[in-house]
């Protein structure tokens, strides 16, 4: 059963007397414990589609179903607050400072590989491990949805890879339903289990990718999957 509809979704935003089209008759039907990742070239809309899943913008038209109660969002930048410790960033979102919440922090400090560095200010970390405490603050709200925007996109080649794997075996753990934003056609192919593609707001493609995790970029069908992704986006660039 699918645990988000979006119908119609359209957002138009006003600059003077312009409009913009941000999102145009977006329709998107996601199933439960699926990986999405959304891509697409800069100003197509995916921070405004992101954004209105999670009630930090309003919609013009459409509507949008759901049967899950929380939705998290992990940003580009990790927004840590730098006073608190890494621990206590990831406790940050917690209502509750119960028994069940204290495991689930040591849990995620553990599986996010932080734990050595739970004492430490934000200042004393790498951006790879700031955003993995991002991350983690996130997953420890316990959101049925995960909703990323583009939270790689300041990493080095390498450390991306790395909470690109990270973060699929999360997926792979947790099952949870992630939302993934970016402009990345490779990393989208790498993480989606389905890909949606967007342009000047209009969904242009979708896509599901069965292949198996950890997938190989330089495997045929890997490349087959980018290739016709990249050529969808192209040839909207083109006309
Ligand atoms: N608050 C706003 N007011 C006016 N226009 C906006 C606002 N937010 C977004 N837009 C416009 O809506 C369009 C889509 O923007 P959006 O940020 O969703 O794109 P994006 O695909 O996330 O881009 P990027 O990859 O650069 O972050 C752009 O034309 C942008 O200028």
């Amino acid at each position: 059963m699918a645990q988000l509809v979006i119908r119609n979704l359209s957002k138009k935003f006003h600059i003077h007397n312009k409009e913009i089209t941000a999102l145009d008759n977006i329709n998107l039907s996601i199933n439960e414990g699926t990986f999405v990742t959304i891509v697409g070239k800069s100003g197509c809309g995916k921070t405004t589609l992101l954004k209105i899943l999670c009630g930090l913008e309003e919609k013009t038209y459409g509507e949008i179903t759901t049967n899950c109660k929380n939705i998290g969002i992990v940003f580009q930048e990790p927004r840590l607050m730098p006073w608190l410790t890494v621990e206590e960033n990831m406790q940050f979102s917690l209502l509750e400072r119960n028994h069940e919440q204290k495991y689930l922090v040591e849990k995620y400090l553990k599986l996010l590989d932080l734990y050595s560095f739970k004492d430490a200010y934000p200042s004393q970390i790498s951006g790879g491990m700031a955003q993995r405490v991002s991350l983690g603050r996130t997953l420890c709200y316990n959101p049925d949805i995960i909703l990323m925007d583009e939270p790689l996109g300041a990493l080095d080649a390498f450390n991306r890879r790395k909470l690109q794997k990270e973060i699929i075996d999360l997926f792979l753990r947790e099952k949870k339903t992630i939302i993934f934003v970016t402009h990345d056609v490779e990393e989208a192919t790498f993480l989606g289990q389905r890909i949606v593609a967007l342009d000047q707001g209009r969904m242009i493609k979708d896509i599901s990718n069965n292949l198996e995790y950890i997938r190989k970029i330089n495997d045929i069908d890997f490349l087959n999957i980018k290739e016709e992704i990249l050529n969808a986006i192209l040839r909207d660039v083109q006309g």
